[in-house]
């Protein structure tokens, strides 16, 4: 490297699932002097506000197979193209020292041109199963970093066991002391990744409202639900005389999840990280429509090792969900070993050791 700041292309599609270790990243690679660089579509821009301000942002075209119409479908392959060419120009121009792809359609530009031009790149893969853009790119980078251990990977690849990176506010309270359930004021947070679950909104309302009365009159619920489906469900709770706070988004997750003696949670890989990270007791309810299954891959480990209670979707209904937060909440010692065990599978240092690896392959070595 010269004596000129180094730069990094971060390159992530536009899910908050991508953009959120992204910025944890960012984060760390800003502290340590590098200039960085975020290349994502016009979904991705939307989370940039949540980015430290010095992130240089660089917007691509949404090129997808997955939306759209036909007239979609068939610009595809130029947008593609037409990406692939900009990125080329721009790093011929800005050389970065390193690319990392974080997965997603908006990352292929920047990860095609740091192949063909060379360039020190790796991709990072949140999940138990690698998507589709990373599994094109495994054999083309220098590491394929994982968030999610074991990842299953194509034959011939091998990954490096990094963990997901999660924010600076998560870690700020990493392993915060847990107050086990009681005779007090209890909080319970639900949320369904970035979006939000629908079937979180259909199912927790009733299952808190049939929890034992001595327990309903102490809880306190933060319930993110989509746009279209808060209300109704904070009618609910209100007609169920619980105390309830529903938004399609909360801002202050860390803060919240640090508070819970529960949270129910769909099983994306940075809200398990943040779960773990923070050290809390979880009921899990994968998204049994994700790719290859890939939340029930993310959450093996968390469930393995005791920290939280699996619930396929397939067997989801307000009756056996409502025994199993009484069983939680009902049981302050064995709440607080989930709470342990949840942290004891943590990887607080993903941030870290993704940023070490990046500052490797900058140096010419390779991380693994
Ligand atoms: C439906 C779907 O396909 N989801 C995928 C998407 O996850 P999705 O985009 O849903 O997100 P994740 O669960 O990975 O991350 C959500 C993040 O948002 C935070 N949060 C959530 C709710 C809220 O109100 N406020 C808030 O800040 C969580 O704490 C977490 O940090 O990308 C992930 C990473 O590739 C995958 O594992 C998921 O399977």
């Amino acid at each position: 490297m010269s004596d000129r700041q180094p730069l990094l292309i971060i390159a992530a599609g536009g899910t908050g699932g991508h953009m959120f270790p992204a910025q944890a990243l960012a984060e760390v690679m800003l502290r340590r002097g590098w200039r960085v660089r975020l290349s994502t579509d016009a979904r991705g821009v939307r989370y940039v506000g949540g980015f430290p301000h010095s992130v240089e942002i660089e917007q691509v075209a949404s090129a997808t197979f997955a939306r759209g119409g036909l007239i979609n479908k068939v610009l595809v392959p130029f947008h593609v193209t037409g990406g692939v060419i900009g990125a080329v120009l721009r790093m011929l121009r800005d050389r970065p020292d390193v690319v990392v792809g974080f997965g997603g359609y908006p990352s292929i530009p920047a990860l095609a041109a740091a192949w063909l031009l060379r360039c020190p790149r790796m991709v990072h893969e949140q999940n138990g199963v690698l998507g589709r853009v990373n599994r094109i790119f495994s054999r083309r980078v220098d590491v394929v970093a994982c968030g999610t251990w074991p990842t299953t990977l194509p034959e011939g690849v091998e990954g490096v066991a990094v963990g997901n990176p999660v924010r600076a506010a998560v870690l700020e309270r990493a392993g915060a002391g847990y107050i086990p359930p009681g005779e007090y004021p209890m909080s319970v947070l639900v949320i369904g990744g970035s979006q939000g679950a629908r079937i979180l909104s259909d199912v927790v309302p009733p299952a808190i409202a049939a929890l034992p009365e001595a327990m309903l009159r102490n809880i306190r619920v933060s319930h993110q639900a989509r746009e279209e489906d808060g209300g109704r469900v904070a009618r609910y709770y209100a007609e169920a005389g619980i105390d309830a706070d529903v938004k399609p988004f909360f801002r202050d997750v860390p803060r919240l999840m640090s508070e819970a003696q529960l949270i129910i949670s769909r099983a994306g890989a940075s809200s398990l990280a943040d779960i773990a990270v923070i050290g809390r007791p979880a009921i899990l309810i994968p998204y049994a429509a994700a790719a290859g299954d890939h939340q029930s891959a993310n959450a093996r480990g968390l469930v393995a090792a005791g920290g939280a209670i699996l619930i396929p979707e397939s067997r989801l209904d307000a009756g056996s969900l409502s025994e199993q937060i009484a069983a939680v909440l009902g049981n302050p010692k064995g709440a607080a070993m989930m709470a342990q065990a949840a942290f004891g599978q943590a990887m607080p240092d993903a941030p870290q050791h993704l940023a070490d690896m990046v500052e490797e392959l900058a140096k010419g070595g390779k991380s693994r």
